[in-house]
């Protein structure tokens, strides 16, 4: 130890490795494959070849933490009693192994309780320095810094000093012992977040940070002498959480914070592997803002990453690869620190030790050389005077010089316990096989020291009351310190006692909280815990029973301290301490249970957390539930109400359209009837014409043949009066075509009139009754879409159930009747206008030729039945006996058949007088 001139300290890489852990039985159950496999020091993937890391060290699952603590973690352990930081973390994804490694249990002591054990055995074998330990715990939860030795420590600041970041007010005790130093880790286990998700039954929701500050210098030393103080920083961080970690409430906002944090760590790994001076978001967490110490200044780092071969946490346990892979990158410095200022505490206890001793060797030489200080005889003589005038006040001042003494002693006593040496250069062989004996070494110069036999971690933990047999401490201490000093050495031991039975509070405290996790994990496996809690309650029966002895000694040890010559001061003191140091255990004992009901307390309000979470949660749920149906409502009674608007704005066009219908079917009737008179009048003058053009032509006849008469004389009187009307007959003959031709003009020009009129209000006819088939459409959609909305929403509430009575208000309609677009009815009587249309120009074309009769014979010839020999009616088929014609050529009628035409609606009321009588 401490040949560090010989050492060549000098830049290191961080020593990363990579610990594997069995595959879960969760993860057997599911079926998972081993995705990841150890190779040497590499770890490369199964399914993918060329996918291998390289590493310092490279641990399979079946290795134990053993195995992990000496071959990479010893090192930063004997480097921190050196002089060298050390910081060990375990980094990896949640229940990947963290804490297995770190803090491990009972049968398997993690990287924590062996670095422990190691630091007592290095001060052990290390007889030339003397010690002075102190630790600290504390945890980071959701970026809030907690101390885990003092409850009352919350919410911690961290601080910067020259010589780094520290967390400000963080509790520090000072150890003596593994025991202690564990049984503090114990009592600060039970202040630490744990809670559980679908990973992990226990799983870590803080990073927790165990700081144990070492401090050594050479035992024979001067004042200016150096000091050496270093920190080992054991760290168990909170695994990452992926998306399949199932969390909800408290849980998930404990992951972001964790998840953050190590974020940042990994970045400021990155940027620390990359080398170059940029800027490292230390300050970005809590977590890397703690470590930057360690990162960027002096010391020894070792990462352990802890990953699962499991193929459902394939690409986790890559990312840990790819983060661990990067921090192999980062070079630190690793040199021993000296310090020789007033951060030194073993400085400090050293200076008041010696000044005490001091002042100690001042008063001792007072009261033992003032009487023989004069020889004198005069003196003597005035001195004897003095003494019969002032005894009483001499007697005080002895009094008080002897209780300032044993004060002294009493501190020097306490101080020094406080320093840890090795018991094997002053005292090898006079010890038998005790555990955790703890001597007074008196040294000639009254030095009052402790020393410890550091056991082994296993068996560190067999503390036996035969190891402090009473008259064995009584003679150990009975040293004749001169005049009133016996009782300083009952005061003595009974402050080693008591000393033993604070380890022992804190045995038991580390056992009961052992227990407690076992009897936890027991509740799933009860066979697998029975012996060994059976053995954890034998063992803390077994201690109590030791406290109890050792309080008997105590009180003992008080008693046989109270002589009668002892000062009325000494025996009050004395049983101060008693008080005192009972107050202390009662003190241990509520601290104990206070922290066992903390716990409780904390897991009652995350609970109720959790409680207040879920209610407010369903809250906000039925909340949104009775908006979204509020609203679903008010948006339905709105649309009904649109739609009934719509429909009684429909309804109303649609008579409107009716009554401008039935207006249109009378003016067509009326122009239908009056171009049915038009046709007439035109038929009954073309009859006149032609008999007129007969007439003339007849006139023309006989005009001619008076002129032939005439050329042969034979020629009557009246044969001459008629010759000469002739012209006058001609002329009036002509004057009458002439009007009649005018009147048929403008008859005919009336008819084009009335057609054009008529053609108009048809169109006008059309497109109303389009309108109306498109607005029956729309309303029968709006049916359609009113009765989907009665079958989709379920009368679920109040507001619903109104709008099913709103639309069951509604006349039934059926639907698929309701959807008739256009009116058949219309087409055809587009066709028919076009039709009658047709008809008019060709009974016009037929006028013109002349060809009239061929009218009558077309329509005999159309109802004739060449099978019956008779013309048929088409509508009854019954035999014809008449037919007239109609502007719409649809024949015909049988006497039964003659009021109307029955074909189409337009031609009803069109029935020509002119009929045809067919021969029987
Ligand atoms: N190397 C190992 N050998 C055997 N069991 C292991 C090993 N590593 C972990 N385990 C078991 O796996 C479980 C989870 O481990 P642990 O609690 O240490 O995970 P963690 O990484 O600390 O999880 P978290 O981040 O959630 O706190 C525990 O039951 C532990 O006993």
């Amino acid at each position: 130890m401490h040949s560090d001139e010989s050492v060549d300290y000098g830049k290191e890489n961080i020593s990363v490795t990579v610990r594997f852990r069995p595959m879960s039985e969760r993860e057997i159950h599911r079926g998972d494959d081993a995705a990841w496999y150890v190779d040497g020091d590499i770890v490369r993937s199964e399914f993918n070849p060329s996918v291998a890391y390289t590493f310092d060290k490279v641990f399979g699952a079946s290795a134990t933490t053993r195995n992990v603590y000496d071959t990479v973690a010893r090192n930063v352990v004997r480097g921190a009693m050196e002089g060298i930081n050390g910081t060990v973390f375990a980094y990896g994804v949640t229940s990947s192994g963290k804490t297995h490694t770190m803090h491990g249990d009972q049968n398997y002591p993690g990287v924590i309780p062996q670095a422990i054990k190691d630091v007592f055995s290095i001060i052990q074998e290390t007889p030339d320095r003397e010690f002075l330990l102190r630790v600290s715990y504390l945890e980071i939860y959701n970026e809030v810094i907690n101390d885990l030795l003092d409850p009352a420590g919350q919410n911690l600041r961290i601080r910067e000093d020259a010589q780094g970041t520290y967390v400000e007010g963080v509790k520090e005790e000072v150890v003596l012992s593994p025991s202690h130093a564990l049984s503090l880790i114990a009592a600060g286990e039970e202040h630490r977040h744990v809670g559980s998700n679908n990973f992990n039954l226990f799983s870590s929701r803080s990073h927790t940070i165990f700081t144990l500050t070492i401090e050594s210098s050479l035992r024979a030393q001067g004042p200016d002498d150096e000091v050496t103080l270093s920190q080992l920083n054991l760290i168990d961080l909170a695994g990452s959480e992926s998306s399949k970690t199932e969390t909800t409430g408290l849980r998930r906002k404990e992951g972001s914070y964790i998840n953050k944090s190590l974020l940042t760590l990994g970045t400021v790994i990155a940027k620390l592997s990359e080398g170059k001076a940029s800027h490292i978001p230390y300050r970005d967490s809590k977590l890397t803002r703690l470590l930057q110490s360690s990162l960027s200044g002096n010391g020894r780092i070792t990462l352990i990453c802890t990953i699962t071969p499991a193929s459902s946490n394939m690409e986790e346990t890559h990312n840990t690869l790819k983060f661990a892979q990067r921090a192999k990158r980062i070079e630190i410095y690793a040199a021993p620190n000296r310090i020789m200022d007033e951060r030194s505490l073993i400085k400090k206890y050293q200076k008041e030790i010696t000044k005490l001793k001091q002042e100690l060797l001042l008063i001792k030489r007072g009261m033992t050389e003032r009487p023989y200080a004069t020889t004198n005889q005069e003196d003597l003589l005035t001195l004897r005077q003095q003494l019969e005038a002032g005894q009483l006040r001499m007697q005080s001042r002895l009094e008080e010089e002897e209780q300032a003494k044993a004060a002294l002693m009493g501190r020097i006593h306490k101080l020094t316990k406080l320093i840890l040496v090795s018991t094997k250069n002053n005292l090898s062989g006079s010890f038998p096989d005790v555990a955790h004996n703890r001597r007074h070494s008196f040294a000639e110069s009254e030095e009052v020291r402790f020393s410890f036999y550091v056991q082994s971690y296993d068996e560190q933990s067999d503390l036996d009351t035969s190891s402090f047999p009473p008259d064995r401490c009584t003679d150990s201490s009975s040293i004749d310190l001169g005049n009133g000093q016996e009782h300083v050495s009952h005061s003595d031991q009974i402050d080693l006692t008591r000393e033993q039975v604070k380890m022992l509070a804190g045995e038991i405290a580390l056992r009961s909280s052992s227990l407690k996790r076992l009897t936890e994990q027991a509740a799933n496996h009860p066979d697998d815990f029975q012996v060994q809690i059976g053995k954890l309650r034998d063992d803390i029966e077994d201690k109590k029973s030791q406290m109890q002895l050792l309080e008997q000694r105590i009180t003992e040890l008080g008693e046989r301290s109270s002589y009668p010559e002892m000062s009325q001061v000494t025996r009050c003191s004395t049983a101060i301490e008693k008080l005192t140091s009972q107050l202390n255990e009662k003190a241990f004992e509520l601290e104990i249970r206070t922290a066992d009901n903390r716990v409780l307390e904390e897991q009652l309000q995350s609970k109720v957390a959790e409680i207040k979470d879920l209610q407010e949660k369903n809250g906000r749920l039925q909340q949104q539930l009775q908006e979204a149906l509020e609203k679903a409502s008010h948006q339905k009674i709105a649309e009904i109400e649109v739609l009934s608007q719509e429909r009684s704005r429909l309804s109303e066009e649609n008579n409107c359209l009716q009554m401008k219908n039935v207006k249109l079917e009378e003016e067509a009737c009326y122009a239908k009837d009056l171009a049915a008179a038009a046709a007439t009048e035109i038929k009954d003058l073309t009859e006149q014409i032609k008999k007129l053009v007969f007439q003339n032509t007849r006139l023309s006849n006989e005009a001619l043949s008076i002129t032939c008469q005439g050329k042969t004389g034979r020629i009557s009187v009246s044969s001459v009066d008629r010759r000469l009307m002739i012209p006058y007959a001609v002329q009036a003959l002509k004057e009458e075509v002439r009007s009649k031709r005018e009147k048929q003009a403008y008859l005919e020009q009336t008819v084009s009139e009335k057609q054009a009129l008529e053609k108009e209000l048809k169109r006008k006819l059309d497109e109303s009754k389009q309108r109306e088939a498109d607005l029956e459409n729309d309303l029968a959609s709006m049916w359609v879409l009113l009765a989907k909305m009665k079958t989709n929403d379920p009368p679920t509430s109040g507001p619903v159930q109104d709008v099913v009575e709103i639309t069951e208000c509604r006349p039934e309609r059926n639907v698929s009747t309701a959807v008739a677009p256009i009116s058949p009815q219309s087409v055809e009587s587009a066709a028919n206008i076009q039709k009658i249309k047709e008809q008019h120009q060709e009974l016009e074309r037929l006028r013109t030729s002349g060809s009239e009769d061929k009218e009558t014979d077309d329509l005999k010839a159309l109802l004739y039945d060449e099978d019956k020999h008779a013309h048929v009616c088409k509508v009854c088929f019954e035999a014809a006996t008449a037919a007239v014609l109609l502007p719409c050529r649809h024949f015909c009628l049988c006497q039964p058949c003659a009021v109307a035409c029955t074909e189409c609606p337009l031609c009803r009321s069109g029935i020509s007088d002119r009929i045809v009588t067919f021969a029987s």
